[in-house]
């Protein structure tokens, strides 16, 4: 039987924060190419968002930009980075150096947001012993011993899925707040962590559900 209960709109709040994020990313690269001032409409047309939308994103921070001129690009990154962050400096620990764990040590990505991996573990035998970009790599046998708790703000795990719960309860144990994951797998979230995972076919579902909207 066809399935007739109302379809939820994808535009819940909980998504204002994502578009946030993006948003910093294009006025990132607008402010690199030396834009100074930008309208909702231009925004519209980069990020693909509706200009109502993003009126109503900012509405919810404050008062952004001056009326009938549009968002001063330098002033609004800086709002946004202050409001997701990314103003201040984060401390992280890599876990798993694979394929991966490596591509995100060579990318812009960390430093764009303020975020410098201090500590790297992976598992013995792998890359243990050697170091990537200066940064030496530890045995994660040794975490326990060796992560420093208080320095690290959050944790990016690129470790096999079957080994993913297994660092997060570990890191939950030693205090550490934050942690992002690729695995496509669900995890049993730790009451004193917030666990972020980014997987391509949790995006694939939603993209699939926008289309069927659409
Ligand atoms: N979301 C995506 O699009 C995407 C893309 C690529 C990989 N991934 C996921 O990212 C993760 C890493 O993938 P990869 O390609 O880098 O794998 P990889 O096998 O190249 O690297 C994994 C690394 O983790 C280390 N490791 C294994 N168990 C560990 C443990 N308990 N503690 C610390 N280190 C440990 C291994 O020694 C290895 O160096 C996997 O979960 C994979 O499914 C996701």
């Amino acid at each position: 039987m066809a399935n007739t209960k109302k379809r939820p709109k994808i535009d819940k709040k909980n998504l204002i924060i994502r578009r946030m994020s993006t948003y910093l990313r294009t006025l990132d690269h607008l402010q690199n190419k030396g834009v100074k001032v930008i309208s909702s409409a231009d925004l519209e047309k980069i990020d693909g968002v509706t200009q109502s939308l993003v009126r109503r994103d900012f509405a919810e921070f404050g008062s952004f930009g001056v009326r009938g001129v549009g968002y001063h690009v330098p002033e609004l990154r800086e709002q946004i980075a202050r409001i997701l962050g990314s103003d201040r400096h984060w401390k992280v620990a890599l876990i798993g150096a694979g394929g991966l764990g490596s591509v995100l040590m060579h990318s812009a990505s960390f430093k764009k947001r303020n975020l410098e991996v201090v500590q790297i573990f992976d598992h013995a035998g792998a890359s243990v012993g050697t170091s990537i970009e200066g940064i030496p790599v530890h045995d994660i046998a040794n975490l326990e011993q060796e992560l420093d708790a208080s320095r690290i703000d959050l944790a990016i795990i690129a470790v096999p899925p079957p080994e993913v719960q297994g660092v997060i309860d570990r890191l939950s144990q030693l205090g550490v707040r934050g942690a992002l994951y690729f695995a496509s797998r669900p995890v049993r979230v730790p009451e004193n962590m917030v666990v972020l995972n980014m997987d391509i076919t949790v995006e694939l579902g939603v993209l699939t559900y926008q289309l069927l909207e659409s």
